[in-house]
């Protein structure tokens, strides 16, 4: 293997440790910062990922309350829970799993959350500030990418970034922060043209896709950084990214893997940011 693997897995530990370490220091100071999660339904997929948070608060000190709804929820009864998290004190951070059932509007339960305690950064107010470059929040998959890219030891200024996919939650929070780091973005979709051509032209490319293979090894320059935000299942049912991981590591510079890539940066950030949701609250941000 010629590519350096960027390890997921030991820079959120690292992440995660400095969380830990800013949720003491709140707790010395009287607060303890505090997520609360919110699943409606109970497809099996997004009960693991909320155990994983669940799992990742107590490691770090960070306290969780989980509120399981059925499936059946009303959009009604889901805002009125909004609510209530939105009015208690002791709530910092607020984490609705999507998808919802499609009862009930995404859009509207996004624009219910108090922008002080959306901690997934999904609110219009807290994606505002994140294009004028303001202070809160950032968005944990894309703030992941960045500190994976910069902890592994690479820089982004002046680099070709493509970014593929063009997706709220992902495709396009993650151009504007490549954008913020001083990279140049070209953000690549389903009706783009040439996609092998612009890749071969990115020094870091960033699949967010969700299919197999959407990179293959003649799309990618030597030494380019790859980014796999993809989480597929191939026909044997193994979890793999969007990248042909196997053809293009001896290919690229550095390359992520699936899992243990961009999935546990994921929940590493969402800790640091209950920790600026419960400073935000407390006036100490
Ligand atoms: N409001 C909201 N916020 C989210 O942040 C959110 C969401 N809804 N809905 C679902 C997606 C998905 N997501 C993941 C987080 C961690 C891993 C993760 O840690 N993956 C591990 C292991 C995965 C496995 O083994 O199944 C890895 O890639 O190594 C994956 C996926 C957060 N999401």
């Amino acid at each position: 293997m010629k590519a350096q693997l960027i390890d997921g897995k030991r820079i959120s530990a690292e992440i995660k440790a400095e969380a830990a370490e800013e949720a003491a220091a709140l707790k010395a100071k009287g607060i303890t910062p505090c997520l609360a999660v919110v699943l409606v339904g109970d497809d099996s997929a997004s009960q693991v990922y909320v155990n994983n948070k669940k799992k990742a608060c107590e490691a770090v000190g960070i306290r969780s309350v989980s509120h399981v709804l059925s499936g059946e929820t009303t959009e009604e009864a889901l805002l009125e829970l909004i609510a209530k998290l939105n009015a208690d004190k002791d709530i910092h951070g607020i984490l609705v799993q999507m998808p919802v059932p499609k009862q009930i509007d995404e859009r509207k339960v996004i624009l219910a959350i108090d922008p002080k305690k959306d901690v997934d950064c999904f609110h219009p107010v807290n994606v505002g500030n994140l294009h004028t470059g303001g202070e809160g929040f950032l968005p944990c998959t894309p703030a992941g990418i960045i500190e994976l890219i910069k902890r592994s030891g690479h820089s982004i200024e002046g680099k070709q970034c493509v970014v593929i996919g063009r997706s709220n939650i992902v495709g396009k929070p993650v151009a504007m922060l490549l954008m913020q780091e001083n990279g140049t973005v070209t953000i690549c979709h389903s009706k783009t043209r040439n996609l092998a051509e612009i890749c071969r032209g990115a020094d870091i490319i960033v699949s967010a896709v969700g299919k197999v293979n959407t990179v293959t090894a003649d799309m990618v320059k030597e030494g380019a950084i790859l980014i796999d935000v993809g989480m597929n299942r191939n026909e044997a049912g193994k979890l793999c990214g969007d990248v042909d991981f196997e053809n293009v590591k001896e290919i690229a510079g550095a390359i992520t893997p699936v899992p243990g890539g961009v999935g546990p940066m994921t929940i590493a950030m969402l800790m640091k940011n209950c920790n600026t949701a419960a400073k935000i609250q407390n006036g100490l941000e």
